[in-house]
């Protein structure tokens, strides 16, 4: 139970009056990973296995947490099996652990929502958080069974460097072996994300995308569950069929979600702070992908090394895919990531969100076999990119 008085506002964290963006933030954030996957699949039983594990840690693991953007007008939100309403809120269960031992721990809901009294986003409501505990390592949000994390994601990753005192580290898919490749291939409507809802007249060259399709693609590891249950063949196809959406995810084969290792797996992603082509990639061509998946695909582009002029015309053909002109663009990215290499010895880091990306300087030595420049898109229809924005084809 908590025991922290409602009555007091919480702490103000090193408040330097400073409010330009800076690159280093002189406050420790504490990093975040989102662990999602379809229901049942395993998220709850990785996450009680990491409160027994000893990782030298103090871990909040927040269960089962609604997190939307917006607003949310009533609480407790109406339970309808989604959670793409406007519900900001985080429900009550908050486990802590330490060593081994954990503490059941409940966030005091002010106003019926611990964020209305703060700031409108379900982000606001995890600050609030860490400001009052201020001694966590690392937060593990567990959303519920069909979330998007298309819209998870960039509320915290947006969020970075404007004083926030928590930062996206990563996220994670853990995905069941027996029924991943059914939820794809034959969504139920419950298994549909929004997006499709709103698609009246659907088009038939563009197959169905479900909750499962949106959380491979936005993955940085997928915990590929409950082999128990599959063959070796299955599990390979399984593999291949990931694969074959998000060419860039690590995949890391558990039973009971018993991860080997929980940094790189769990903790310690960096997922949004380096660029990794990931140990199962990139065998795919610039344009060609794989047709294993008919719904989503990573497509790779290859720059040359770039000087100041190509640095700028690279940023624009970024701009011409992800913020395209004119009538709605009939591809979506989910998620762009890129290790540009520039003439004058130094790298540059591109990752993105659906239409938010992020351009920054890399170490210097990034830990790359990549000769020239690279960009990764992963999304729906790549196929349609334009090629005349793809510098190679200049
Ligand atoms: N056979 C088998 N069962 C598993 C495995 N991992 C988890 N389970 C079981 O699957 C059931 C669902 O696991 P949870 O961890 O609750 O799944 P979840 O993803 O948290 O589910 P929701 O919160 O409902 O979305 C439980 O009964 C687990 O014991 C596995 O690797 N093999
Ligand atoms: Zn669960």
């Amino acid at each position: 139970m908590s025991d922290s008085d409602e009555e007091s506002p919480p702490d103000l964290v090193d408040a330097t009056g400073d409010t330009s963006i800076s690159a280093t933030p002189s406050t420790k954030k504490v990093p975040i990973t989102i662990i999602t996957g379809y229901l049942g699949a395993g998220k709850t039983t990785l996450l009680n296995y990491i409160l027994t594990a000893e990782h030298g840690k103090k871990i909040a693991v927040i269960l089962n947490g609604k997190l939307g953007p917006g607003q949310h007008e009533s609480y407790p939100p109406a339970n309808t099996g989604t959670e793409f309403g406007n519900t900001a809120d985080i429900e009550k269960s908050l486990t802590v652990a330490q060593d081994g031992q954990s503490a059941e721990e409940w966030i005091p809901l002010q106003n019926g929502c611990i964020c209305c009294s703060v700031k409108d986003s379900g982000v606001a409501a995890l600050e609030s958080l860490v400001e009052r505990q201020k001694n966590f390592d690392y937060i593990l949000l567990e959303t519920t069974g069909v979330a998007d994390p298309g819209n998870i994601a960039p509320m915290f990753w947006m969020d970075e460097g404007l004083n926030s005192s928590i930062c996206l580290d990563g996220i994670v898919t853990v995905v069941d072996a027996k029924n991943i490749l059914k939820s794809l291939d034959e969504p139920t409507r419950e298994e549909l994300p929004e997006l499709e809802h709103e698609h009246h007249e659907h088009d038939p060259s563009s197959p169905l995308m479900s909750t499962a399709h949106l959380q491979i693609s936005h993955a940085d590891i997928i915990i590929l569950n409950k082999t128990d249950l599959v063959d070796t063949d299955e599990l390979e196809a399984v593999k291949a069929r990931i694969l074959s959406i998000n060419a860039v995810a690590q995949i890391v084969v558990t039973n009971h979600s018993r991860v080997s290792s929980l940094s790189g797996t769990v903790l310690d992603l960096s997922a949004y702070s380096s660029f990794s082509a990931g140990p199962n990639g990139p065998d795919f061509s610039s344009k060609g992908h794989s047709h294993l998946d008919p719904t989503l695909s990573t497509i790779n582009i290859s720059f040359p090394v770039l000087d100041e002029a190509g640095f700028s015309k690279l940023e624009g053909c970024l701009e011409n895919i992800l913020w395209p002109s004119g009538n709605a663009k009939p591809y979506e990215v989910h998620r762009t990531k890129g290790l540009l290499r520039l003439t004058n010895g130094t790298f540059k880091m591109i990752q993105g969100v659906r239409e938010i990306f992020d351009i920054t300087d890399a170490p210097s030595d990034p830990d790359q076999a990549i000769e020239g420049s690279r960009v990764v898109l992963i999304g729906r229809n790549l196929d349609r990119v334009p090629s005349d924005l793809g510098w190679h084809d200049k």
